[in-house]
């Protein structure tokens, strides 16, 4: 998937084939101020004010107590969007703002707008000192408690939409009856294949602040001790022998640098039962060599940004896998989400 600019007319289309288009103003002045609009606007409750009925302007900031002016400009930008169409002087919600941006959603990304604004907003200044000195922000080591509570909420936002097809498609052992989710958080992958297979049962394996902000959300599942939690640290604990028929790493390969991963991928090894599969839950570098790519990239440096690791190419996670022992399985690329991939092994 690439962000693309859409002309209206001929006349558009003709200045864009003729390279009359100043394309870095709009990365430059338009995006900044798109992002942040609709991350303020997620978290001063605009959305959520709109679920019940269409409002003016007028009403809408008597409502959030937001200044009229101010908010009629917001509402312009977020109708450009596609966020609110206009009829009648009154927003309405579109179809799509109502399937992702209202809390109570499935695929709500909610959670992830709040985290953004009151926590990772601010990162993205360090991003000039990134670029001098390769040393990104290692936030797990500097989060306050109220920070790990909006960082989980995102967890389960960013996976509203993944998790359903984790669920569909993940190639696992139909007879497996224990799982390792390492770095599991909210447990939404646990969930989704313990209900898929009857006999399965699941243990995440995840930091002590990351499982005291997440087990709420995993006790309103209603899975009981299925899917259940043990406190710890993935590079130093062990993950004990011939154990799990399904051991999963799902977005935590970012966060740990080439040679974390391979020890990581060396105790899931030994951890496996034979016939069980180990499954690497990412976003994929884009080989550069190949064809760019936006949500690839973008999330690449991001991770390095924050954690001073980044994306993996396939042959990468596939070269961790076959170095601990493991052979190729497969590679599942996710249809709803682009650049993101299982890079799954089995233990022989
Ligand atoms: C980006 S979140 C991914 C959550 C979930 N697996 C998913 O795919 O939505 C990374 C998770 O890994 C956990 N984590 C980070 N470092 C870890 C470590 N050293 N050991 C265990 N878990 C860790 C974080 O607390 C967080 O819950």
């Amino acid at each position: 998937m690439q962000l693309t600019i859409t002309p209206e007319n001929p006349v558009e289309w003709f200045a864009l084939k003729a390279n009359l288009v100043p394309v870095p103003l709009l990365h430059a002045q338009i995006m900044p101020v798109v992002a942040k609009a609709v991350l303020e606007a997620s978290d001063k409750g605009v959305f959520e004010a709109m679920k019940d009925k269409p409002q003016s302007v007028d009403e809408l900031a008597a409502h959030l107590q937001l200044h009229p002016k101010a908010l009629g400009e917001l509402m312009g930008l977020l109708t450009a969007l596609d966020y609110f169409h206009y009829e009648n002087g009154r927003f309405a919600l579109t179809r799509m703002a109502r399937r992702f941006v209202l809390k109570d959603d499935a695929m709500s990304v909610h959670g992830m707008m709040v985290f953004n604004n009151r926590v990772v907003w601010e990162w993205m200044s360090h991003l000039g000192d990134y670029l001098k000195t390769g040393q990104g922000i290692q936030y797990h080591e500097t989060l306050s408690k109220e920070q790990w509570a909006y960082y989980q909420q995102a967890m389960v936002a960013a996976t509203g939409t993944e998790a359903r097809e984790f669920g569909r498609r993940a190639p696992v052992p139909k007879s497996a009856t224990r799982m390792l989710d390492i770095g599991g958080s909210h447990g939404q992958h646990s969930v989704v294949l313990c209900r898929k297979l009857p006999a399965l049962r699941s243990t995440i394996l995840d930091l002590p602040p990351a499982i005291e902000q997440s087990a709420p959300f995993l006790a309103r599942q209603g899975m009981g001790d299925r899917v259940g939690y043990q406190p710890g640290n993935a590079l130093t604990d062990d993950f004990g022998t011939d154990q799990f028929d399904i051991v999963l790493l799902s977005s935590l390969a970012h966060h740990f640098t080439p040679e974390q991963n391979q020890l990581v991928t060396n105790k899931v090894a030994k951890a496996l039962r034979s016939g069980g599969v180990f499954i690497v839950n990412e976003f994929i570098r884009p080989d550069i060599t190949t064809k760019p790519d936006l949500v690839g990239s973008s999330t690449d440096l991001f991770y390095g940004l924050s954690s001073t690791a980044g994306n993996y190419l396939i042959d990468e996670i596939k070269h961790w896998q076959t170095a601990a022992g493991l052979k190729p399985h497969k590679v599942v690329h996710y249809r709803t989400i682009p650049s993101r991939a299982m890079v799954v092994a089995r233990k022989p």
